[in-house]
């Protein structure tokens, strides 16, 4: 399948939950996590989410970084240019939504994107092989690529993965895991 029709199939599959559904889901997602080889690190990126969209709420992974006493880092989108910029975030970070409804730091301690050691994804859809569909604007393709060889990637999706994603290019960077509610899939 081609990303531009998955993502429109996912997008609709996600818009079709409920609220309740979200949270549990999330929750389970949360879970799985901590199966998952990757707590002896120190910087966590992870991804605030929009609520208007249905995706994945990462309270509760935030919790669990917290709860660990992880660096935590946040973005901020520049739609201009594409880009992200990493911010740490801690008990006095001020969180604004963005004209997208993405949370974000309104400012704080910026950190370099190679400190970073494990990235939480947001998808709209990915495959067996560990390839991902994002929204199509080349923000996670960018930050991927800009991390050290060694960030471990991590997809979160409340959907199981599809056969194959037919129209990879070279910029796409492969997920080390996913998680669903009801698996991990390790690539
Ligand atoms: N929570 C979160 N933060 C993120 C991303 C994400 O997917 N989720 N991104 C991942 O790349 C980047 C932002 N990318 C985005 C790209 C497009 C739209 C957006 O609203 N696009 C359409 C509407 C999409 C829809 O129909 O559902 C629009 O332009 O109106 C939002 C975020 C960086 N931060
Ligand atoms: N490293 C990069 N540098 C510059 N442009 C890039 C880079 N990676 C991807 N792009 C551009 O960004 C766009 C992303 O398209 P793609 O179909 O790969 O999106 P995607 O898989 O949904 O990923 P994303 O979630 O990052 O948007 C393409 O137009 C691509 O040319």
């Amino acid at each position: 399948m081609f990303k531009a029709e998955l993502r429109e199939t996912y997008k609709q599959l996600r818009h079709n939950l409920l609220i309740d559904d979200i949270e549990n889901l999330s929750l389970e997602i949360a879970n799985k996590l901590l199966k998952l080889p990757i707590w002896n690190a120190s910087f966590y990126h992870i991804f605030l989410s929009i609520t208007e969209h249905k995706e994945v709420n990462t309270d509760y992974i935030l919790n669990i970084l917290s709860g660990k006493d992880k660096h935590i880092l946040v973005s901020k989108s520049d739609f201009k240019k594409g880009t992200m910029r990493h911010f740490l975030l801690t008990d006095s970070t001020l969180i604004k939504k963005n004209s997208y409804n993405i949370p974000e730091p309104v400012d704080g301690i910026e950190i370099e994107t190679t400190k970073i050691d494990v990235v939480f994804i947001p998808l709209l859809a990915f495959d067996q092989e560990g390839n991902r569909v994002g929204y199509g604007k080349g923000f996670y393709d960018r930050f991927l690529d800009d991390c050290k060889p060694e960030t471990i990637k991590i997809g979160l999706s409340f959907f199981e993965a599809v056969n194959r994603i037919d129209d990879c290019n070279n910029h796409d960077i492969k997920l080390d895991y996913c998680i669903t509610p009801k698996q991990v899939y390790t690539f």
